[in-house]
């Protein structure tokens, strides 16, 4: 019997991994048709790319855009998704890092693009229709959080498979602040990993919690010296990328299997937010580097 479980699960396992497959070779469907292909060549200007390890086996990803602490541009989250299907692709890469550069990991969805959206434009249109290409990705990722992690940020290294924390990183869902929720699994994974109570107080206070905090909730696997961190990922990336790339890929799905649940309620909910006075109040003060003035509605 437990074979039999076990021969249905791998079977289950490799269908759906087969089926992701095909689903990124036809990238004009998986993510942005009418500007994103990732058979194209593509510059980056958004993020910094480069194989590393000794065997040149791991694919790394540095989110680069520094003076704005790294914050999720549609270009960023365009560039990204192609940078990941063309490692996802690589014969040769076993494993991927993500890490920021300077003192971000990131911080958060871009404020000042969001600012002028309505609930029209968010509803209808393609807004942030890339966020979750990361969760297609078979081959495992290591997110290597080297500052501020806060709302998409947080939320992108919680679609990472590890997250390796610097001394410096933060962490926190600030999208109350902005009369928003976050939108992106923090009100999804950030529970399941940090417990109720944790994410409820993260999420509904904007406060950040530090490295170590982190560490002790579960929400990272290890803290290391910030100049430690990007070697150590590496490392971790080159030992996984040193196994059986089907074996790798299953056991981060079947992972991500009993992990995972639908987030399209959680997005509508979001979207929902830009239908009020307090999300645009928020965002504009914000950008206008002022106390916001919510009423309520
Ligand atoms: C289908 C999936 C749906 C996905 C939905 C995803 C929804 C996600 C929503 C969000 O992520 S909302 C954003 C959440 N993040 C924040 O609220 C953090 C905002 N930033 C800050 O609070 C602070 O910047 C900081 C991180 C605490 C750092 O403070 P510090 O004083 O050190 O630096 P600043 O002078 O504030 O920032 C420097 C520079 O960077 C700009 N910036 C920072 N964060 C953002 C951001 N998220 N978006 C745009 N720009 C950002 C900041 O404005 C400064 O630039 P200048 O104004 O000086 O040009």
């Amino acid at each position: 019997m437990a074979g039999l479980v076990r021969n249905f699960f791998s079977l289950r396992a490799f269908t759906e991994i087969s089926r992701r497959r095909t689903f990124l070779q036809v990238p004009a469907l998986a993510v942005k048709p009418a500007s994103y292909c990732c058979s194209e060549p593509k510059t980056y200007t958004q993020i910094l790319v480069e194989k590393r390890g000794e065997k040149n086996n791991v694919g790394f990803i540095q989110l680069n855009r520094r003076k704005s602490l790294n914050a999720l541009c549609e270009e960023l989250m365009l560039e990204l998704s192609h940078a990941l299907d063309e490692y996802e692709k690589d014969k040769n890469v076993g494993a991927i890092v993500i890490t920021g550069i300077g003192k971000a990991f990131a911080a958060g969805a871009d404020i000042k693009e969001m600012e002028g959206l309505d609930f029209t434009k968010v509803y209808g249109g393609d807004f942030l229709s890339n966020w979750t290409h990361i969760t297609k990705i078979t081959k495992p990722i290591i997110a290597a959080v080297n500052g501020f992690a806060l709302g998409g940020g947080c939320e992108l290294a919680m679609m990472c498979d590890i997250i390796y924390a610097g001394e410096k990183a933060s962490f926190g869902q600030p999208e109350i602040i902005l009369g928003t929720i976050p939108g992106a699994g923090g009100t999804q994974r950030l529970p399941r990993v940090v417990g109720k109570s944790m994410a409820m107080e993260m999420c509904l206070t904007g406060d950040r919690v530090n490295a170590q905090q982190a560490l002790q909730a579960g929400l990272v696997s290890k803290v290391l010296p910030d100049e430690q961190l990007v070697d150590e990922a590496v490392k971790t990336a080159e030992k996984i990328a040193s196994y059986s790339k089907v074996a790798t890929s299953m056991c981060k799905e079947a992972i991500n299997t009993a992990y995972e649940t639908s987030s399209e309620r959680m997005v509508s909910t979001l979207k929902e937010t830009f239908t009020r006075n307090d999300r645009r109040e928020g965002m504009s003060a914000f950008v206008a580097k002022r106390k916001p003035e919510f009423t309520d509605s």
